[in-house]
């Protein structure tokens, strides 16, 4: 699959994409509303879909081929991805309305009338916006608990697709080859708004061990206060020209420019994160916004980094993914979380990321369809 999931989405934030399935070829929508993006996954049948007008895909292609009895599981065809922000629910309404993803089409003529009204739906939002979906669209959200919706999405990913789970080092991706044999336990790292942790050890067999409300929320809600950015990418797209050196204090900042040796730390380690706006007599508007992006990105990434390393430590698990649409595939970030994590593990431990980084939830919520057999199988 050409290029990262990512970029493919990042093209997709107004919700629009290239091609669109009509409404006959959708066939199953699922949905993630979490606290800051509402992610949508929705299948098409058309085996032409999904490609845009250059000819490039636009959209994943999963070949589970038709069984024995000619009945199409419901993960089949091509799956398509959008995403919306959370405080722009009506814009994702409408996109939903206009293409009508809710309404499932000629695959599904033998699904009885209720099923028809009924989609997959996880994260807080499922219960938050259940009256308006009902209102708007006329359709019940099946509610679909959130962890089971990350777990299963992630061991589809990781056993299904290929490439999917990557190593970031020294500024290079790696793809790893799972071993299906040998993927079990780890620990799943989901960076949303806030941050869970979960022991994975088996298909449906997990336990959220850990959390943090340090995450992304706190990302782009700080950063939106501290630099008056407007939108998400523009204070990612600022961390890359800034130097967080400016703001936070090193070590060598404290210790005349040399290296702590004995406890490990060179002079250019952070003591502090933004400890120097305190020693130096600045405002707020002293400091450029790339820089306090940058401090603050840096913060984040390594706090989620060195708690997800502690956590993998308390269970003896060596490897580490990393989702959640707060890594959007950025190179610092995934820098910063990489290095903390062989930082803190003495590179014991090993820190992957996954191309579909922000949809597991979505993901898992959509092939619910398939385990809870809302409507099972459709006869092609
Ligand atoms: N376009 C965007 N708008 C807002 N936040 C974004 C955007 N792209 C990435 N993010 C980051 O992703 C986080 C949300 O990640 P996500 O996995 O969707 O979590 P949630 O389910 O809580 O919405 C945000 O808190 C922010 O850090
Ligand atoms: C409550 C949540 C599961 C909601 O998921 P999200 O919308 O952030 O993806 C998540 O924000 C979280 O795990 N927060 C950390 C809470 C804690 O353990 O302290």
């Amino acid at each position: 699959m050409e290029g990262a999931l990512q970029r493919q989405s990042e093209e997709r934030d107004s919700g629009i994409m290239t091609t669109q399935p009509s409404a006959d070829e959708v066939s199953h929508l699922a949905v993630d509303i979490g606290g800051s993006l509402i992610k949508l996954v929705y299948s098409s049948i058309d085996p032409n879909d999904g490609l845009d007008d250059k000819g490039k895909k636009s959209s994943e292609e999963f070949s589970r081929v038709p069984n024995d009895n000619n009945d199409y599981p419901v993960l089949c065809g091509r799956l398509h991805f959008a995403k919306f922000e959370t405080s722009k629910i009506n814009d994702c309404l409408e996109f939903i309305s206009s293409k009508q993803l809710h309404r499932r089409g000629r695959w599904h003529h033998e699904a009885s009338g209720q099923d028809k009204d009924i989609i997959k739906a996880t994260g807080g939002g499922a219960y938050r916006f259940a009256d308006l979906f009902k209102e708007k669209l006329g359709v019940s959200l099946d509610k679909v608990d959130e962890m089971d919706c990350l777990v299963s999405g992630v061991n589809f990913l990781l056993n299904a697709v290929h490439p999917e789970a990557f190593t970031y080092i020294d500024g290079r991706e790696e793809y790893v080859q799972i071993d299906h044999n040998d993927l079990y336990p780890y620990l799943l790292v989901n960076i949303g708004s806030g941050v869970s942790m979960i022991k994975v050890d088996g298909d449906g067999k997990f336990e959220r061990v850990s959390g943090t409300s340090i995450g992304g929320g706190t990302f782009w809600g700080l950063g939106r206060l501290l630099t008056k950015c407007k939108s998400f990418d523009e204070l990612l797209e600022m961390s890359h020209n800034g130097n967080n050196r400016v703001i936070d204090m090193l070590v060598g900042d404290i210790y005349g420019g040399m290296d702590y040796t004995k406890i490990g730390l060179t002079s250019t380690a952070i003591a502090s994160s933004f400890g120097k706006a305190v020693s130096e007599n600045k405002e707020l508007g002293d400091y450029s916004p790339e820089d306090i992006s940058r401090s603050l990105l840096r913060m984040i990434s390594n706090n989620v980094g060195q708690i997800s390393y502690l956590n993998a430590l308390r269970f003896g698990l060596k490897r580490i993914f990393f989702g959640g649409f707060f890594i959007r595939g950025h190179a610092y970030t995934m820098d910063t979380i990489s290095v903390a994590v062989h930082f803190w593990s003495k590179g014991e431990a090993k820190a992957m990321f996954l191309k579909h980084e922000g949809f597991l939830g979505a993901l898992g919520a959509f092939m619910s369809y398939e385990t809870h057999g809302l409507d099972g199988k459709i006869t092609a």
